[in-house]
């Protein structure tokens, strides 16, 4: 079985419980590890067929705070051959910086030459039953 790995960062909780759902799909058909990004290196990143991220967007289009040190030690591994999605909740009332987060995480993953699968999944507001629902779907299309 392919393995994927789900890093997520959250600071009131919403990427956590988007991430857990990613989780849920993927384990149907990865053998899935889910880690929040403090407590992880990116060199564990080699171990995985399948990366996905989850970040919220906080300060004006910036990462979730916990997510800077891992996105800057990204620049240290290679991840070609890798295959790679992005997700994250944001609100639209920030405008053009809305879900930025998942723009540079996928920006990121691209420079450092894993392959994007899909186009960053983005939730505008609440973590609601119908968030749940359209993560699901992305996730069951990883
Ligand atoms: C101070 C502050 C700044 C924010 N900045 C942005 C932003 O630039 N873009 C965006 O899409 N959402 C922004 N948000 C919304 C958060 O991304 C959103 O509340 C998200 O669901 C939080 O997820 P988390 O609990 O996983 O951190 C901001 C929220 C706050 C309170």
């Amino acid at each position: 079985m392919e393995k994927a790995i789900i890093v997520y960062g959250s600071t009131m909780g919403n990427t956590e419980q988007l991430a857990t759902k990613v989780e849920e799909i993927l384990s149907d058909n990865y053998e899935t590890t889910i880690e929040n990004v403090n407590d992880v290196n990116v060199e564990v990143l080699k171990c995985f067929d399948l990366i996905v991220f989850g970040s919220s967007t906080w300060g004006a289009g910036e990462l979730q705070d916990d997510f800077y040190d891992f996105y800057d030690n990204l620049d240290q591994v290679d991840l070609s051959a890798k295959r790679a999605a992005v997700f994250g909740p944001g609100d639209t009332a920030y405008g053009d910086m809305f879900c930025q987060a998942v723009d540079m995480l996928e920006e990121k993953l691209e420079q450092r030459g894993a392959e994007l699968i899909q186009a960053g999944f983005k939730w505008d507001g609440e973590i609601t039953a119908e968030a749940e629902t359209s993560i699901k779907e992305w996730a069951m299309a990883l």
